[in-house]
């Protein structure tokens, strides 16, 4: 058994729309994302919040993680959705503009109330500047939040900057939710990528998400999921790296330093080799 659940494509879908609630059950990704938010328009928000808890409890999803996406803290559909996502016992509900570690407290403290089963965990967006100030605190607010979901449209929009290829307006931004999420050793998603026609550039960004450090990346267009699917998995030559590297300094056991193919090998190189195999494994283990 391996403690990773990959969450390298994780594809949000309006759960008002039956075509692509139904698409999902076919599509090889490792997460979905049933929205009740931003893909929702008002007057259908109470059906789409009973087709995803009707999702949920299915059983129709295989191995895919699944969760729900709730209106926000404050709107008018927050509360029951919190309570028909907690009560339908996903994965994970994801809660948008999350904005500081008392909005976190209250918000599992709610799950419990309406029966969350334990294995349903809150995952933060993280997407308004007062949230990335103030990001460390929330990551560490409950043991109950598992993951950041970067919000990169809503972060766009209030630091007034641009989409831009290669990010640079927000980079700090993920940089910053990043560094709490790996201080509090929780996952962490990198946003959406608009364009749905545009596959280099969707490439581009989920190599440099990748890069960065993300777990995975959200998604909007089944277009999307190989991509993002072959982008955050260890490639065959990281694998084949992974092994020699670790064979190499069980070779040299005694002495804390050896080379691998001219490169320094010490034992950090080597956790992070482990943690490149565990990877694999996961995802040869969803995919069997
Ligand atoms: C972006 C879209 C509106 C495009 O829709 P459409 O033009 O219908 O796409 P296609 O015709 O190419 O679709 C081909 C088939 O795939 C299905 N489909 C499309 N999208 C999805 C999906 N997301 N999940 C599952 N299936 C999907 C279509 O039904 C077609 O099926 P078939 O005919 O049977 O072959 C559309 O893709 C879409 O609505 N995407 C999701 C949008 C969304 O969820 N937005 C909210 C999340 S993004 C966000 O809010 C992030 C964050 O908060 C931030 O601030 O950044
Ligand atoms: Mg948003």
């Amino acid at each position: 058994m391996t403690e990773f659940t990959p969450l390298r494509s994780v594809l949000y879908m309006p759960s008002s729309n039956a075509k692509a609630l139904e698409k999902a059950k076919t599509l090889p990704v490792d997460a979905v994302i049933f929205d009740l938010e931003d893909a929702v328009a008002p007057d259908a928000k109470p059906a789409a919040r009973e087709a995803a808890a009707a999702a949920v409890s299915s059983g129709d999803y295989g191995r895919r993680t699944l969760t729900i996406r709730v209106n926000g803290i404050g709107t008018e559909w927050h509360d029951d959705d919190l309570r028909a996502a907690a009560q339908a016992g996903p994965a994970a509900v994801v809660v948008p503009k999350v904005n500081s570690a008392d909005e976190v407290v209250r918000l599992v403290s709610a799950l419990e109330q309406h029966g969350a089963p334990e294995h349903t965990k809150l995952w933060a967006m993280i997407e308004t500047p007062v949230a990335v100030l103030d990001v460390l605190s929330i990551a560490r607010a409950s043991a109950r939040l598992s993951c950041f979901v970067m919000g990169t449209n809503d972060l766009v929009k209030e630091l007034y900057a641009e989409h831009v290829p290669g990010r640079a307006p927000i980079l700090p931004s993920l940089h910053t939710a990043l560094l709490a999420a790996r201080a509090a050793g929780i996952s962490i998603l990198d946003g959406v990528y608009n364009d749905v026609k545009d596959t280099d550039g969707f490439l581009a960004e989920c190599d440099q998400g990748r890069q960065l450090g993300f777990d995975g990346k959200t998604l909007i267009h089944p277009g999307q999921v190989e991509g993002a699917n072959a982008a955050f998995a260890p490639s065959e030559q990281a694998v084949e790296d992974a092994r020699g590297l670790i064979q190499a300094f069980e070779d040299g056991r005694g002495s804390g330093v050896v080379t691998y193919h001219g490169r320094m090998v010490e034992n950090l190189h080597v956790e992070s080799a482990r943690r490149t195999l565990d990877i694999h494994d996961a995802i040869q283990a969803l995919q069997g």
